[in-house]
């Protein structure tokens, strides 16, 4: 018989033979579902295997162990092995493959080119002219030169109308000159900024004769091609340790009066002739395009990352024996207490929906960025308010989730053996960049509250697909009838509470108060609303994406998930139903909950094993595939530099003196 769980092999501990002995479907078809087809699953698990067999690809010791000089040095020297080797790693015309091989090989505490891959080159693509195009992209792609954004200040990051950094036209010389007037105008936080970009997408208030046309991307030159130092007129370097990220440079850039040419204004959209006349973009917002790609793609970044740390805990929890049920012979697998389950299925459950709804958030970006390109920008609005909301709601549950798997590891969930503490450090950076959670959040807010005035101003038949729901009056539910129902559960939370903060910020409004005002004294309520219309959206995704699965099995248990995630978040969110569901209700859905949890009990390990992470990737003792964790647990703490010798010199230095004192 061919075993279902691809991942069975000699030597494996047999507490995960069993688990993955138990699994009901192929962890290969699940696998193809995850990466969006069979080729490029099996592409990944092809890239995985040819990385394997070069050795200089691998950490020269384990990450933690490496300060942060040890760190950077890391990340620049398995660089340079990837692009020595990438012709025979991947097809080097593939995004999805190379970030694959950087995200097996560099893994994700930052690395110089990270930057240059996430927001510099598509800022190329998305702002760009064509002209400028010819002149940068290449020579990006080839690596010829590194870039960066650099948008982020010390003083301002959320607010970008005050942004200080500014770029005054002379149209003498038909240049712009750069300048940082304040200690608090610094670009702060840039990733690949401090030492390895030597190029940046800078954004800076665009000044015609003393007006301020507001922030537009300039390309700017930041280091010599050849010595690699800082042009004059440039002040750069690294911001310091930070709570992960520490193989990576974000930097600090300061501007004295450094003079670009007119054509360095990336001018696709906004443009500014020799005369300074100043030619407008098609829509206000367009240079925020970079941000709304990678917002785009977080759901599914994110979905990754929760799923690096649930395979760890959910591995781990299979091998590990703490206690007793009913058989007093043998301790039990921790996973399976239900207070286990309870904590690590959920999520489970979530990396799948995050990933789900990623697919379609990134096919809605393609579209949109298309739609740009021909000149129509009707779809900015929407697709600014979606994502603004799921990248703050994915990052927060992202992180939520991942600190229960660390929990659920016990104690060795807190040695940096289990790599949780990492992963969990990059994923919650995810709430603060690309835009503050709750700044993101207020903007989905203002999109709601116009769709609801849009109701109250008789223009329901106008609303987007999206927020129709909110016009629409709530049914009958029976909650036997499966997902969809409760997904009618979802829209009547979503709703209710949409409209009870717009009436609410209507009414303070109404009072006489100042719309800012009346607007901050209802940001709360707004903000409930933003999540669970984000909520919403990611059910209603996932529901769509599993209906659409052809491999029955794989169908089946993406069923029996989906049956965690909607009881789950219905239970999560009891609060905002307690008008539509009885107590009865509520505690038929609680028990549907415990039932389903038991359903997916058999299949824990194979739906983790589907991500099809390897142990190089996941750089966790705990996590290990075989499952063999106490005796690699033992030699990763002889590992330890501390380990070296048996006596340290602080203890010759200081400790031996003070217990000889004490002794007189
Ligand atoms: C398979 C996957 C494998 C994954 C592997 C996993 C490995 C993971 C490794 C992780 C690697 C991660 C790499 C790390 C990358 C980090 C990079 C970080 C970069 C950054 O952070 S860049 C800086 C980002 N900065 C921000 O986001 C700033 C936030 N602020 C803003 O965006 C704006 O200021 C604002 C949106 C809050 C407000 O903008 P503004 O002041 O201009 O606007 P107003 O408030 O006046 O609003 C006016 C109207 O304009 C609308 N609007 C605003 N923005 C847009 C837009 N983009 N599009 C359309 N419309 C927009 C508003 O809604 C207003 O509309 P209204 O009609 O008037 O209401
Ligand atoms: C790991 C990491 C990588 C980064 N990479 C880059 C990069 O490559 N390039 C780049 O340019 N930047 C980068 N940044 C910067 C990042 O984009 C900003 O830090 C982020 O946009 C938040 O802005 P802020 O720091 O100004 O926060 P602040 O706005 O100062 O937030 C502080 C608090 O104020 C609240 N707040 C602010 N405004 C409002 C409001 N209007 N209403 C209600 N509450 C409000 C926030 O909710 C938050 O609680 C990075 C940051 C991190 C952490």
């Amino acid at each position: 018989m061919t075993a279902l769980n691809k991942s069975i092999e000699p030597g494996d501990s047999p507490d995960l033979t069993e688990e993955r002995a138990s699994g009901t479907f192929d962890t290969n078809a699940m696998a193809a579902v995850i990466y969006g087809s069979d080729k490029f699953a099996q592409r990944r698990r092809e890239i995985s295997e040819a990385i394997s067999k070069i050795p200089e690809l691998a950490d020269s010791a384990p990450l933690p162990f490496l300060d942060r000089f040890g760190k950077v040095t890391e990340g620049s020297r398995k660089l340079s092995v990837i692009l020595e080797n990438i012709d025979k790693l991947i097809d080097p015309s593939s995004y999805e493959e190379g970030l694959h091989l950087y995200t097996e090989v560099m893994g994700m505490e930052g690395h110089p080119l990270a930057l240059h891959e996430v927001m510099f080159i598509p800022a190329l693509i998305a702002q760009a002219s064509d002209e400028q195009q010819v002149k940068w992209l290449g020579r990006a792609r080839r690596r010829e030169i590194i870039g960066c954004y650099a948008q982020t200040e010390m003083g301002h990051g959320s607010n970008l109308r005050a942004l200080e950094t500014t770029a005054t036209y002379s149209p003498e010389t038909q240049e712009f000159i750069l300048h940082s007037p304040t200690i608090t105008s610094l670009k702060w936080w840039p990733g690949a900024l401090g030492k390895s970009a030597n190029w940046a997408v800078v954004v800076a208030n665009l000044i015609i004769r003393d007006k301020n046309y507001g922030p537009h991307p300039f390309m700017v030159q930041l280091r010599d091609e050849d010595s690699h130092e800082p042009l004059p007129g440039i002040t750069v370097g690294d911001i310091g340790p930070k709570m992960a990220f520490n193989g990576g440079d974000n930097g600090f850039l300061g501007f004295r009066n450094y003079r670009i040419p007119r054509e360095y204004l990336l001018n696709r959209h906004a443009k500014v002739e020799a005369d300074g006349r100043y030619v407008k973009p098609p829509h206000a917002k367009i240079n925020h395009s970079a941000m709304i790609r990678v917002r785009s793609h977080m759901a599914t970044g994110q979905g990754a990352l929760l799923a690096h740390a649930l395979v760890i805990a959910v591995r781990y929890s299979a091998v590990r024996r703490q206690g007793y049920l009913e058989d007093k012979s043998r301790e039990v697998k921790v996973l399976d207490y239900q207070t286990q389950q309870h904590r690590l299925f959920p999520s489970i459950a979530r990396a799948y929906a995050f990933i789900f709804c990623g697919f379609e958030t990134i096919r809605l970006y393609d579209q949109l960025l298309i739609d740009v390109q021909n000149g129509n920008t009707s779809g900015m609005a929407d697709l600014h308010a979606l994502t603004s909301g799921l990248k703050s709601v994915v990052t927060y549950q992202t992180g939520e989730g991942i600190e229960q798997a660390r929990m659920a590891c016990g104690g060795h969930g807190y040695s940096m053996a289990s790599y949780i503490s990492e992963i969990y450090g990059v994923a919650i950076g995810g709430c603060t960049y690309e835009g503050e959670n709750m700044v993101m959040l207020l903007q989905l807010g203002r999109y709601l509250v116009k769709s609801i005035e849009m109701i109250q101003n008789g223009k329901s038949r106008e609303l987007g697909p999206m927020v129709a729901y909110l016009a629409e009056n709530e049914s009958e539910i029976d909650l036997n009838l499966g997902p969809n129902e409760y997904l009618k559960v979802f829209e009547y939370a979503a709703r209710n509470q949409t409209w009870r903060a717009t009436e609410k910020f209507q009414k303070l409004r109404n009072s006489g108060m100042s719309n800012e005002k009346a607007w901050n004294q209802a940001s709360v309520e707004l903000t409930r609303a933003s999540r669970l219309h984000t909520r919403l959206y990611i059910m209603s995704t996932f529901i769509n994406h599993v209906g659409s699965i052809v491999d029955q099995k794989v169908k089946g248990v993406l069923i029996d998930l989906l049956n965690v995630h909607v009881t789950y978040e219905v239970m999560d969110i009891g609060i905002y139903v307690q008008g539509l569901l009885s107590s009865n209700q509520m505690d038929l859905i609680r028990n549907q909950l415990y039932v389903s949890l038991e359903t997916i009990r058999p299949n824990a390990v194979s739906l983790v094993d589907s991500f099809q992470i390897s142990d190089m990737q996941l750089r966790s003792v705990l996590g290990r595939r075989d499952g063999n964790v106490y005796e690699n647990l033992f030699k990763w703490a002889k590992s330890s530099p501390l380990n070296k010798t048996d006596v340290l010199p602080s203890v010759t230095q200081y400790l031996k003196p003070m217990m000889e004192k004490s002794k007189l």
